[in-house]
């Protein structure tokens, strides 16, 4: 028997700009890794490049309150004026073909999720800086300056919830941001209280 076959939740946090999608980027191009990245439903518009599908299923408000009202998520929230939230339907199935699931979503959503998922991992992406929130923001180029100001104002009260994770990962470069969350996902495979019923069954066969 193998050791430990059932994948890990991974869910990333941290505020607007902070670098999340980068990194995870850079984290799905860690040669042999075994991760999938779970797609989230949003109201919000497609910026460009966005792919429906690939970086979020792109929804009505009509069609997400629809999946809301019939349980379609692990969990959801609104963020500056849009909603977004995490499909239930295929994470179980490939946590238990081994896979490690990632969720990149806001800190409400993530609080949602150490409620319901016990056994997942919950890493805080920060800044080098506060500044460089502003700075990444502005330099991405997809929002307006006021729904930067909006993001960054709520990246103060996001700050206060860090506490609540099991890991803070500091963004100030994208492939060692992208190395330490690989470094995190191996250590907490390794700990004693998910291999041990496996490990004692194995002793036993
Ligand atoms: N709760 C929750 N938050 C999400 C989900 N998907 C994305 N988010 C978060 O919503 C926030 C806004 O996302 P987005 O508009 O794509 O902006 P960006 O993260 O700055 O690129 C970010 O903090 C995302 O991590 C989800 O399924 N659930
Ligand atoms: N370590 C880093 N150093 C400098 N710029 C970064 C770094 N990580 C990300 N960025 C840039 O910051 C901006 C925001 O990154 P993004 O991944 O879109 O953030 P988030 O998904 O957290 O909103 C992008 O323009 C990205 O290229």
């Amino acid at each position: 028997m193998k050791l430990n076959q059932r994948g890990l939740l991974i869910v990333v946090s941290g505020p607007s700009g902070v670098g999340k999608g980068t990194v995870r980027k850079a984290l799905f191009d860690i040669k042999n890794h075994n991760l999938v990245y779970s797609v989230s439903m949003t109201t919000r518009k497609p910026r460009e490049g966005e792919i429906d599908g690939q970086d979020y299923y792109f929804v009505s408000k009509e069609e997400f309150l629809d999946g809301i009202k019939n349980d379609k998520f692990l969990e959801w929230a609104e963020f500056v004026g849009n909603y977004y939230g995490t499909p239930l339907d295929k994470i179980e199935a490939q946590l238990d073909q081994g896979k490690e699931v990632v969720l990149e979503i806001e800190v409400e959503g993530a609080l949602q999720v150490r409620e319901r998922m016990k056994d997942a991992v919950f890493i805080f992406i920060v800044p080098p800086g506060k500044q460089a929130l502003y700075d990444r923001l502005k330099k991405r180029g997809t929002e307006s300056e006021e729904i930067i100001k909006q993001r960054v104002e709520k990246a103060d009260k996001e700050f206060l919830l860090a506490y609540k994770y099991d890991y803070i990962v500091v963004n100030d470069d994208v492939n060692n941001a992208a190395d330490r969350i690989m470094a995190i996902i191996r250590a907490e495979h390794a700990k004693t209280e998910r291999t041990i019923h496996n490990y004692i069954k194995m002793l036993e066969e």
